[in-house]
C-alpha cells in the first residue's frame, strides 16, 4: 500500500540551527504511528513539516494526491474571555452546515457541547472540541501533537480509546505526539524514537518482547520508560543532533528481524 505522507532525508532549521536531519519516514492508510522523544527532539517541527507548514532545508516531503490531514494542535492559544460557543468555533475559518458540525461532535465524544460557550469547557471537554474540529474534513489522516498534554490518567485513556474508535469506524490512519508511554506501548502500530533525528523504530509488541528489550529494559510500562529513556541518557558531546545510536539502532533491527 503506498504512503499517504513520506519523507525522505527531511532536515529541518531554525536560522543555522538543524533540529531534525535526514529523517525518512512513512505512515500507510490505517496506521496508528506514534512519535517519542524528549523535549526540543524535533517531534512538533516534524508534524508541521509533514503538513506543509515548515520548509525542508534539505529533502522532501511527498504527500499522497488530494490528502485529506486532520491536525489536533499541541497547544491553541485562545483568548478565553472572548465569547464564542462551539459551534461558532467549529465554523472558523471555514464555515460548516449544522449537521456537519454536530456529527463531529458526536463523533468526537462531545455531543450537546455546541451551544457552551468555549471558555466554560475542561481541558477534556476542549480536546474533544479540538478533534470534532480536525473530523469536519473527514481526513484520510489524523495528526495529534501530544493532545493529551495537560489531561489527567483516566482523560488521557479515554481520549486514547475514543481515537481508536475513530480509526476504527472511519479507517483514518493516527500520526500522534505522546508522552504517555504505557498508550503508545499498547496502541499504536509502530513507535518512532526522535532526538534530533530517528534513534530507532518498530513495533512495540515485536519490540517488546523481543529478548534483547527484555534484557535491556524490563517489561510492562517500566520497559517502555527505559525504552524512552535509554536512547536519550547518554552523554551528548558536541553536536547533539550528529550522533550515532548503535546500540539502539542494532535493538531495532534485532526486534524487527
Ligand atoms: N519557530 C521556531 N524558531 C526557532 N526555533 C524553533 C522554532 N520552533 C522550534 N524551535 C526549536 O527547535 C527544536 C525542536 O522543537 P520541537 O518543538 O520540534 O520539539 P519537540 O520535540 O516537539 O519538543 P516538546 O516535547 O518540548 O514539545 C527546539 O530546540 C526548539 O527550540
Amino acid at each position: 500500500m503506498s504512503a499517504l505522507i513520506e519523507t525522505h532525508d527531511l532536515t529541518l532549521r531554525f536560522g543555522d540551527r538543524t533540529v531534525l536531519r535526514d529523517v525518512d519516514f512513512a505512515i500507510r492508510p490505517g496506521e496508528i504511528v506514534t512519535v517519542v522523544g524528549p523535549n526540543g527532539s524535533g517531534k512538533s517541527s516534524l508534524m508541521r513539516a509533514l503538513i506543509g507548514g515548515l520548509k525542508p532545508a534539505a529533502g522532501r516531503v511527498t504527500r499522497a494526491r488530494g490528502l485529506r490531514v486532520g491536525y489536533v494542535p499541541q497547544k491553541l492559544v485562545l483568548d478565553r474571555t472572548l465569547p464564542m460557543t462551539v459551534r461558532r468555533f467549529l465554523s472558523l475559518p471555514r464555515r460548516v452546515t449544522d449537521e456537519a458540525a454536530r456529527e463531529a461532535l458526536a463523533r468526537a465524544g462531545a455531543a450537546g457541547t455546541g451551544q457552551q460557550q468555549l471558555a466554560t469547557l475542561s481541558g477534556g471537554q476542549f480536546q474533544r472540541v479540538l478533534l470534532a474540529r480536525a473530523l469536519l474534513d473527514r481526513p484520510q489522516l489524523l495528526i495529534l501533537d501530544e493532545a493529551t498534554a495537560g489531561l489527567d490518567q483516566p482523560g488521557a485513556a479515554a481520549f486514547y480509546r475514543l481515537i481508536e474508535d475513530v480509526r476504527h469506524d472511519t479507517g483514518c490512519a493516527v500520526l500522534m505526539v505522546s508522552h504517555d508511554l504505557h498508550v503508545v506501548m499498547s496502541a499504536s502500530d509502530r513507535v518512532i524514537c526522535l532526538n534530533g533525528h530517528v534513534c530507532c523504530e518498530g513495533t512495540p509488541q515485536v519490540v517488546s518482547e523481543a529478548p534483547v528489550y527484555r534484557a535491556l529494559f524490563g517489561e510492562g510500562t517500566r520497559g517502555a520508560l527505559a525504552l524512552y529513556r535509554h536512547h536519550h541518557d547518554h552523554h551528548h558531546h558536541g553536536d547533539a543532533q550528529s550522533h550515532d545510536h548503535p546500540q539502539a539502532e542494532r535493538h531495532a533491527e534485532q526486534a524487527e528481524a
